[in-house]
Protein backbone atom coordinates (compact mmCIF):
# COMPACT_ATOMS: atom_id res chain seq x y z
CA UNK A 1 0.00 0.00 0.00
CA UNK A 2 1.72 3.22 1.10
CA UNK A 3 5.11 4.51 0.05
CA UNK A 4 7.00 7.74 0.68
CA UNK A 5 5.22 10.99 1.29
CA UNK A 6 7.41 13.62 2.78
CA UNK A 7 9.28 10.94 4.66
CA UNK A 8 6.32 9.13 6.17
CA UNK A 9 4.93 5.69 6.07
CA UNK A 10 2.44 7.02 3.58
CA UNK A 11 -0.82 6.17 1.95
CA UNK A 12 -1.90 5.99 -1.65
CA UNK A 13 -3.64 9.37 -1.45
CA UNK A 14 -0.53 11.00 -0.04
CA UNK A 15 -1.93 11.37 3.46
CA UNK A 16 -0.37 9.78 6.51
CA UNK A 17 -1.78 7.53 9.13
CA UNK A 18 -1.16 9.80 11.98
CA UNK A 19 -3.03 12.60 13.58
CA UNK A 20 -2.94 14.80 16.57
CA UNK A 21 -3.76 13.25 19.87
CA UNK A 22 -1.36 13.09 22.77
CA UNK A 23 0.03 9.69 23.59
CA UNK A 24 -1.70 8.21 26.56
CA UNK A 25 -5.20 9.52 26.04
CA UNK A 26 -7.93 9.56 23.47
CA UNK A 27 -11.03 11.55 22.80
CA UNK A 28 -13.25 8.83 24.11
CA UNK A 29 -11.80 9.42 27.55
CA UNK A 30 -9.69 6.31 27.66
CA UNK A 31 -7.24 6.82 30.51
CA UNK A 32 -3.69 7.12 29.35
CA UNK A 33 -2.16 3.71 29.29
CA UNK A 34 0.94 3.32 27.17
CA UNK A 35 0.39 1.74 23.81
CA UNK A 36 2.45 -1.35 24.36
CA UNK A 37 2.24 -4.14 26.86
CA UNK A 38 -1.43 -4.04 27.68
CA UNK A 39 -3.11 -7.23 28.62
CA UNK A 40 -5.00 -8.89 25.80
CA UNK A 41 -7.70 -11.39 26.30
CA UNK A 42 -8.90 -14.04 23.93
CA UNK A 43 -12.25 -13.87 25.62
CA UNK A 44 -13.79 -10.94 23.76
CA UNK A 45 -14.78 -12.71 20.63
CA UNK A 46 -18.06 -14.29 19.77
CA UNK A 47 -19.40 -15.91 16.64
CA UNK A 48 -21.46 -12.89 15.73
CA UNK A 49 -19.31 -10.28 17.43
CA UNK A 50 -20.66 -7.60 19.72
CA UNK A 51 -23.87 -5.83 18.89
CA UNK A 52 -22.43 -2.45 19.76
CA UNK A 53 -19.07 -0.98 20.62
CA UNK A 54 -17.26 -2.90 17.87
CA UNK A 55 -13.83 -1.67 16.86
CA UNK A 56 -14.88 -2.40 13.28
CA UNK A 57 -18.24 -3.33 11.85
CA UNK A 58 -18.54 -4.04 8.14
CA UNK A 59 -22.03 -4.67 6.77
CA UNK A 60 -23.11 -5.73 3.30
CA UNK A 61 -19.95 -4.27 1.82
CA UNK A 62 -19.59 -4.26 -1.95
CA UNK A 63 -16.52 -2.85 -3.67
CA UNK A 64 -16.32 -2.52 -7.45
CA UNK A 65 -13.34 -1.31 -9.39
CA UNK A 66 -13.65 0.68 -12.63
CA UNK A 67 -14.65 -1.70 -15.39
CA UNK A 68 -17.39 -3.27 -13.31
CA UNK A 69 -15.43 -5.84 -11.36
CA UNK A 70 -16.58 -6.84 -7.89
CA UNK A 71 -13.58 -7.26 -5.58
CA UNK A 72 -15.72 -7.56 -2.43
CA UNK A 73 -19.19 -9.05 -2.59
CA UNK A 74 -21.66 -8.57 0.25
CA UNK A 75 -19.24 -8.87 3.13
CA UNK A 76 -20.17 -8.72 6.83
CA UNK A 77 -17.51 -8.63 9.51
CA UNK A 78 -17.11 -7.50 13.12
CA UNK A 79 -13.88 -6.93 15.00
CA UNK A 80 -14.45 -6.68 18.74
CA UNK A 81 -12.50 -4.33 21.01
CA UNK A 82 -9.27 -6.03 22.04
CA UNK A 83 -9.50 -8.60 19.30
CA UNK A 84 -6.98 -9.59 16.64
CA UNK A 85 -8.97 -10.59 13.58
CA UNK A 86 -7.01 -12.07 10.69
CA UNK A 87 -8.06 -12.16 7.05
CA UNK A 88 -6.72 -15.08 5.05
CA UNK A 89 -7.19 -16.18 1.48
CA UNK A 90 -5.28 -16.60 -1.76
CA UNK A 91 -4.02 -13.73 -3.87
CA UNK A 92 -6.79 -11.67 -5.43
CA UNK A 93 -9.53 -12.68 -2.98
CA UNK A 94 -10.03 -9.07 -1.84
CA UNK A 95 -7.97 -8.74 1.36
CA UNK A 96 -6.19 -5.52 0.41
CA UNK A 97 -9.37 -4.09 -1.09
CA UNK A 98 -11.12 -4.60 2.23
CA UNK A 99 -8.21 -3.02 4.12
CA UNK A 100 -8.23 0.00 1.81
CA UNK A 101 -11.97 0.37 2.14
CA UNK A 102 -11.65 0.38 5.95
CA UNK A 103 -8.97 3.08 5.70
CA UNK A 104 -11.05 5.09 3.22
CA UNK A 105 -8.29 4.68 0.67
CA UNK A 106 -9.83 2.96 -2.31
CA UNK A 107 -8.39 4.21 -5.60
CA UNK A 108 -10.28 6.82 -7.61
CA UNK A 109 -13.19 5.33 -9.48
CA UNK A 110 -13.73 2.46 -7.06
CA UNK A 111 -17.33 2.20 -5.91
CA UNK A 112 -18.10 1.21 -2.37
CA UNK A 113 -21.53 0.49 -0.90
CA UNK A 114 -22.77 -0.91 2.37
CA UNK A 115 -21.36 0.20 5.68
CA UNK A 116 -17.97 0.30 7.40
CA UNK A 117 -18.06 1.66 10.92
CA UNK A 118 -14.74 2.23 12.63
CA UNK A 119 -15.34 2.81 16.31
CA UNK A 120 -18.91 3.78 15.41
CA UNK A 121 -17.94 6.32 12.72
CA UNK A 122 -19.18 5.59 9.20
CA UNK A 123 -16.42 5.42 6.60
CA UNK A 124 -18.47 4.70 3.46
CA UNK A 125 -19.44 8.03 1.95
CA UNK A 126 -17.43 10.04 4.50
CA UNK A 127 -15.71 13.20 3.27
CA UNK A 128 -11.97 13.23 2.63
CA UNK A 129 -11.63 15.57 5.59
CA UNK A 130 -13.41 13.14 7.91
CA UNK A 131 -11.33 10.25 6.62
CA UNK A 132 -8.08 12.15 7.13
CA UNK A 133 -9.10 13.10 10.65
CA UNK A 134 -9.84 9.44 11.43
CA UNK A 135 -6.51 8.06 10.23
CA UNK A 136 -4.13 7.69 13.10
CA UNK A 137 -6.84 8.70 15.56
CA UNK A 138 -9.48 6.05 14.97
CA UNK A 139 -7.56 3.75 12.69
CA UNK A 140 -3.83 3.19 12.33
CA UNK A 141 -2.04 1.51 9.47
CA UNK A 142 1.07 -0.64 9.39
CA UNK A 143 2.55 -1.04 5.90
CA UNK A 144 3.68 -4.26 4.28
CA UNK A 145 7.32 -3.35 3.68
CA UNK A 146 8.86 -0.75 5.99
CA UNK A 147 11.98 -0.48 3.86
CA UNK A 148 10.02 0.95 0.95
CA UNK A 149 7.62 2.86 3.19
CA UNK A 150 10.40 4.93 4.79
CA UNK A 151 12.13 7.73 2.89
CA UNK A 152 15.83 6.75 2.84
CA UNK A 153 16.90 10.39 3.13
CA UNK A 154 15.04 11.08 6.38
CA UNK A 155 16.02 10.01 9.87
CA UNK A 156 13.90 7.24 11.39
CA UNK A 157 12.81 9.63 14.15
CA UNK A 158 11.37 11.94 11.52
CA UNK A 159 9.06 9.19 10.33
CA UNK A 160 7.68 8.44 13.75
CA UNK A 161 7.37 12.14 14.65
CA UNK A 162 5.20 12.62 11.58
CA UNK A 163 2.46 10.94 13.59
CA UNK A 164 2.17 14.38 15.23
CA UNK A 165 3.61 16.73 12.62
CA UNK A 166 1.30 15.59 9.87
CA UNK A 167 -1.38 17.35 11.89
CA UNK A 168 0.69 20.38 12.73
CA UNK A 169 1.51 19.25 16.23
CA UNK A 170 4.85 18.78 17.89
CA UNK A 171 5.50 15.48 19.65
CA UNK A 172 5.72 15.94 23.42
CA UNK A 173 9.36 15.82 24.61
CA UNK A 174 10.59 12.23 24.70
CA UNK A 175 7.36 10.86 23.24
CA UNK A 176 8.88 9.52 20.01
CA UNK A 177 11.82 7.82 21.70
CA UNK A 178 9.59 6.49 24.47
CA UNK A 179 7.16 5.03 21.98
CA UNK A 180 9.87 3.41 19.89
CA UNK A 181 11.56 2.03 23.02
CA UNK A 182 8.23 0.46 23.98
CA UNK A 183 8.30 -1.37 20.65
CA UNK A 184 11.54 -3.07 21.67
CA UNK A 185 14.21 -0.81 20.14
CA UNK A 186 17.18 -0.39 22.51
CA UNK A 187 18.87 3.02 22.79
CA UNK A 188 15.92 4.44 20.91
CA UNK A 189 16.78 8.12 21.42
CA UNK A 190 20.14 7.86 19.68
CA UNK A 191 19.10 5.29 17.09
CA UNK A 192 16.21 7.49 15.95
CA UNK A 193 18.83 9.87 14.55
CA UNK A 194 19.91 7.17 12.10
CA UNK A 195 18.66 6.71 8.52
CA UNK A 196 16.42 3.79 7.58
CA UNK A 197 19.25 1.87 5.87
CA UNK A 198 21.01 1.66 9.25
CA UNK A 199 18.04 -0.21 10.71
CA UNK A 200 17.04 -3.80 10.01
CA UNK A 201 13.66 -4.57 8.45
CA UNK A 202 12.35 -5.81 11.79
CA UNK A 203 13.44 -2.61 13.57
CA UNK A 204 11.87 -0.45 10.87
CA UNK A 205 8.63 -2.37 11.15
CA UNK A 206 8.68 -1.69 14.90
CA UNK A 207 9.12 2.02 14.13
CA UNK A 208 6.19 1.82 11.71
CA UNK A 209 4.11 0.17 14.42
CA UNK A 210 5.08 2.97 16.82
CA UNK A 211 3.84 5.56 14.31
CA UNK A 212 0.61 3.63 13.74
CA UNK A 213 -0.24 3.36 17.44
CA UNK A 214 1.08 6.77 18.57
CA UNK A 215 -2.44 8.03 19.24
CA UNK A 216 -3.83 4.72 20.36
CA UNK A 217 -6.39 4.26 17.59
CA UNK A 218 -9.18 1.86 18.40
CA UNK A 219 -8.25 -0.21 15.35
CA UNK A 220 -4.98 -0.93 13.56
CA UNK A 221 -5.01 -2.34 10.03
CA UNK A 222 -1.90 -4.26 9.04
CA UNK A 223 -1.65 -5.58 5.46
CA UNK A 224 0.94 -8.38 5.36
CA UNK A 225 3.07 -6.59 7.99
CA UNK A 226 5.65 -9.35 8.26
CA UNK A 227 5.94 -10.56 4.68
CA UNK A 228 9.23 -8.66 4.18
CA UNK A 229 10.76 -10.18 7.32
CA UNK A 230 12.55 -13.45 8.06
CA UNK A 231 10.33 -16.11 9.57
CA UNK A 232 11.96 -15.91 13.00
CA UNK A 233 11.52 -12.13 13.13
CA UNK A 234 7.95 -12.23 11.88
CA UNK A 235 6.62 -13.84 15.04
CA UNK A 236 8.22 -11.34 17.42
CA UNK A 237 7.20 -8.31 15.32
CA UNK A 238 3.66 -9.63 15.14
CA UNK A 239 3.63 -10.12 18.90
CA UNK A 240 4.71 -6.49 19.30
CA UNK A 241 2.05 -5.32 16.85
CA UNK A 242 -0.61 -7.28 18.63
CA UNK A 243 0.39 -6.01 22.06
CA UNK A 244 0.51 -2.40 20.85
CA UNK A 245 -2.86 -2.43 19.06
CA UNK A 246 -6.13 -1.98 20.84
CA UNK A 247 -7.78 -4.04 18.10
CA UNK A 248 -6.10 -5.42 15.03
CA UNK A 249 -7.26 -6.31 11.53
CA UNK A 250 -4.39 -8.44 10.31
CA UNK A 251 -4.01 -9.48 6.70
CA UNK A 252 -1.65 -12.37 6.23
CA UNK A 253 -0.90 -15.26 3.92
CA UNK A 254 0.86 -17.04 6.77
CA UNK A 255 -1.62 -19.47 8.30
CA UNK A 256 0.80 -20.56 11.03
CA UNK A 257 1.26 -16.95 12.17
CA UNK A 258 -2.49 -16.44 12.09
CA UNK A 259 -3.11 -19.56 14.17
CA UNK A 260 -0.58 -18.36 16.74
CA UNK A 261 -1.38 -14.65 16.91
CA UNK A 262 -5.01 -14.08 15.90
CA UNK A 263 -8.10 -14.55 18.00
CA UNK A 264 -10.37 -15.14 15.01
CA UNK A 265 -9.82 -15.66 11.33
CA UNK A 266 -12.03 -14.83 8.38
CA UNK A 267 -11.29 -16.77 5.20
CA UNK A 268 -12.02 -14.77 2.04
CA UNK A 269 -12.75 -16.34 -1.31
CA UNK A 270 -13.86 -14.41 -4.38
CA UNK A 271 -14.60 -11.33 -2.29
CA UNK A 272 -16.80 -13.20 0.20
CA UNK A 273 -16.13 -14.55 3.65
CA UNK A 274 -16.55 -18.31 3.46
CA UNK A 275 -15.58 -19.20 7.03
CA UNK A 276 -15.15 -17.25 10.26
CA UNK A 277 -14.18 -18.60 13.64
CA UNK A 278 -11.55 -19.12 16.30
CA UNK A 279 -8.26 -18.87 14.40
CA UNK A 280 -6.54 -21.89 15.93
CA UNK A 281 -9.68 -24.04 15.62
CA UNK A 282 -10.50 -23.06 12.03
CA UNK A 283 -6.95 -23.68 10.84
CA UNK A 284 -6.64 -26.97 12.74
CA UNK A 285 -10.04 -28.27 11.65
CA UNK A 286 -11.32 -26.28 8.66
CA UNK A 287 -14.93 -26.91 7.70
CA UNK A 288 -15.51 -24.96 4.48
CA UNK A 289 -14.09 -26.86 1.49
CA UNK A 290 -12.08 -23.81 0.45
CA UNK A 291 -10.58 -23.36 3.92
CA UNK A 292 -9.67 -27.04 3.88
CA UNK A 293 -7.96 -26.60 0.48
CA UNK A 294 -6.13 -23.49 1.71
CA UNK A 295 -4.86 -25.28 4.82
CA UNK A 296 -3.81 -28.36 2.86
CA UNK A 297 -1.90 -26.16 0.38
CA UNK A 298 0.65 -25.35 3.09
CA UNK A 299 3.72 -27.61 2.75
CA UNK A 300 4.29 -29.88 5.76
CA UNK A 301 7.64 -31.43 6.65
CA UNK A 302 7.93 -34.99 5.29
CA UNK A 303 4.60 -34.82 3.47
CA UNK A 304 5.91 -34.00 -0.01
CA UNK A 305 4.67 -31.12 -2.10
CA UNK A 306 1.00 -30.25 -1.60
CA UNK A 307 -1.26 -30.66 -4.63
CA UNK A 308 -2.37 -27.30 -6.03
CA UNK A 309 -6.11 -26.72 -6.11
CA UNK A 310 -7.26 -26.98 -9.75
CA UNK A 311 -9.07 -24.04 -11.34
CA UNK A 312 -9.05 -20.42 -10.35
CA UNK A 313 -11.17 -18.03 -8.31
CA UNK A 314 -13.79 -15.93 -10.11
CA UNK A 315 -12.45 -12.74 -11.69
CA UNK A 316 -14.01 -9.54 -10.30
CA UNK A 317 -15.88 -9.02 -13.59
CA UNK A 318 -17.51 -12.47 -13.42
CA UNK A 319 -21.06 -12.72 -12.14
CA UNK A 320 -21.33 -15.11 -9.20
CA UNK A 321 -24.90 -16.24 -8.64
CA UNK A 322 -24.22 -18.88 -6.00
CA UNK A 323 -21.15 -19.95 -4.06
CA UNK A 324 -17.97 -18.39 -5.48
CA UNK A 325 -16.07 -21.65 -4.86
CA UNK A 326 -18.51 -23.86 -6.79
CA UNK A 327 -16.30 -24.43 -9.85
CA UNK A 328 -13.43 -25.80 -7.73
CA UNK A 329 -15.36 -27.61 -5.02
CA UNK A 330 -15.42 -31.42 -4.92
CA UNK A 331 -18.57 -31.36 -2.77
CA UNK A 332 -20.59 -28.97 -4.97
CA UNK A 333 -24.25 -29.70 -5.64
CA UNK A 334 -26.63 -28.10 -8.12
CA UNK A 335 -27.91 -25.62 -5.60
CA UNK A 336 -24.38 -24.28 -4.91
CA UNK A 337 -24.21 -22.62 -8.33
CA UNK A 338 -27.66 -21.14 -8.11
CA UNK A 339 -27.95 -19.41 -4.73
CA UNK A 340 -25.44 -17.79 -2.38
CA UNK A 341 -25.07 -20.09 0.63
CA UNK A 342 -26.25 -18.81 3.99
CA UNK A 343 -23.70 -18.60 6.79
CA UNK A 344 -24.33 -21.08 9.60
CA UNK A 345 -22.00 -21.50 12.55
CA UNK A 346 -19.45 -19.35 10.74
CA UNK A 347 -19.46 -21.38 7.51
CA UNK A 348 -21.03 -20.19 4.25
CA UNK A 349 -21.73 -23.47 2.47
CA UNK A 350 -24.76 -25.34 1.14
CA UNK A 351 -23.14 -28.71 1.85
CA UNK A 352 -21.12 -28.48 5.08
CA UNK A 353 -23.50 -28.45 8.02
CA UNK A 354 -26.52 -28.98 5.79
CA UNK A 355 -26.45 -32.78 5.76
N1 LIG B 1 -7.08 -0.72 -8.63
C1 LIG B 1 -7.68 -1.80 -9.10
N2 LIG B 1 -8.39 -1.77 -10.24
C2 LIG B 1 -9.02 -2.86 -10.74
N3 LIG B 1 -9.00 -4.07 -10.12
C3 LIG B 1 -8.31 -4.16 -8.97
C4 LIG B 1 -7.62 -3.05 -8.40
N4 LIG B 1 -7.02 -3.47 -7.24
C5 LIG B 1 -7.33 -4.77 -7.11
N5 LIG B 1 -8.09 -5.19 -8.14
C6 LIG B 1 -8.65 -6.54 -8.33
O1 LIG B 1 -9.51 -6.80 -7.22
C7 LIG B 1 -9.36 -8.17 -6.81
C8 LIG B 1 -8.97 -8.19 -5.34
O2 LIG B 1 -7.64 -7.66 -5.23
P1 LIG B 1 -6.93 -7.47 -3.83
O3 LIG B 1 -5.63 -6.78 -4.07
O4 LIG B 1 -7.87 -6.84 -2.88
O5 LIG B 1 -6.67 -8.98 -3.40
P2 LIG B 1 -5.71 -9.57 -2.29
O6 LIG B 1 -6.44 -10.71 -1.67
O7 LIG B 1 -5.26 -8.48 -1.38
O8 LIG B 1 -4.49 -10.09 -3.14
P3 LIG B 1 -2.93 -10.11 -2.75
O9 LIG B 1 -2.80 -11.10 -1.63
O10 LIG B 1 -2.27 -10.58 -4.02
O11 LIG B 1 -2.56 -8.71 -2.38
C9 LIG B 1 -8.32 -8.80 -7.71
O12 LIG B 1 -8.99 -9.48 -8.74
C10 LIG B 1 -7.57 -7.61 -8.26
O13 LIG B 1 -7.05 -7.88 -9.55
Amino acid sequence: MGRHAGGLPALPDGSVLAAARPVGGDRRGDPGRGPAGRGRGRGVRSEEGPVSGAALRVSELEVRYPGGGHAVRGLDLVVAPGETFALAGESGCGKTTLARAVLGLLPPGARCSGSIRVGGVEVVGASRRTLRSMRGIDVGYVPQDPVTAFDPLRRVGHHVAQAWRAHRRTPPPGAVAGLVAEMGIPEAASRLRERPHQWSGGMLQRAAIAAAVAHRPGLVVADEPTSALDADLAGSVLATLRAASRSLLLISHDLALIAEHADRVGVLYGGRLVEVGDAAEVLAAPRHPYTAALVSSVPKPGAGLPKPLPGRPPAPAEAVAGCAFVTRCALAKERCAAEPPPTRDGVACWVVGHG
